[in-house]
């Protein structure tokens, strides 16, 4: 591991719509079984039967999926890494509500307290969310991750 739980031991983990989500959430189930304090945020769920197992699997952990009212204005006062598994290979475009506001938040820590003071570390899944697969981050508006976790 090379963020260890002892030292960053809360983790948020935001979920997007489709598998890049379904990944992370995964992901969430595998770190909480490391050590690591979990939390959840699924905005928007997709109605899939296999997306609800993974769910069910994650809650009887007690793992928190979090509202919006949960999720305090500045997450680095509240967690040490944040996943990012909004999108991945399948995004298009720009982001849609409520990931337009969402996908700034990372950014937002990042610009702001990377020179400053220490930040969340934000890790993304298979693609950095908000670029595009091929295209690479089009608008320069997608998060720049500190790792990347992706399996060939
Ligand atoms: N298949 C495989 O072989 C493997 C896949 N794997 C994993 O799955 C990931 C790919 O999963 P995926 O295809 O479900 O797409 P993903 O990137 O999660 O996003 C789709 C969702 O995003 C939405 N959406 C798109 N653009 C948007 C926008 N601008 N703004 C807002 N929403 C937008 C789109 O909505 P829609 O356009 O359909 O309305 C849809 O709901 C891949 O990167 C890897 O992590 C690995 O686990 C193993 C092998």
């Amino acid at each position: 591991m090379v963020y260890r739980s002892t030292e960053y031991n809360r983790v948020l983990t935001i979920c997007g719509p489709g598998n890049n989500g379904s990944d992370g959430r995964v992901a969430a189930r595998h770190l909480h079984h490391f050590g690591y304090k979990l939390s959840v945020y699924y905005p928007k769920r997709a109605p899939k039967p296999l997306y609800d197992v993974v769910i069910l699997w994650l809650e009887s952990p007690c793992v928190p999926f979090l509202s919006v009212e949960d999720l305090s204005m500045d997450l680095s006062n509240d967690f040490d890494i944040l996943v990012d598994a909004m999108f991945g290979f399948s995004f298009r475009g720009t982001p849609r509500p409520p990931f337009d506001v969402l996908i700034q938040r990372p950014i937002s820590i990042q610009n702001h307290h990377r020179m400053h003071q220490e930040s969340p570390i934000v890790v993304s899944i298979d693609i950095p969310s908000g670029w595009h697969v091929e295209e690479g981050d089009i608008n320069g508006e997608g998060i720049k991750p500190d790792m990347l976790v992706y399996i060939l």
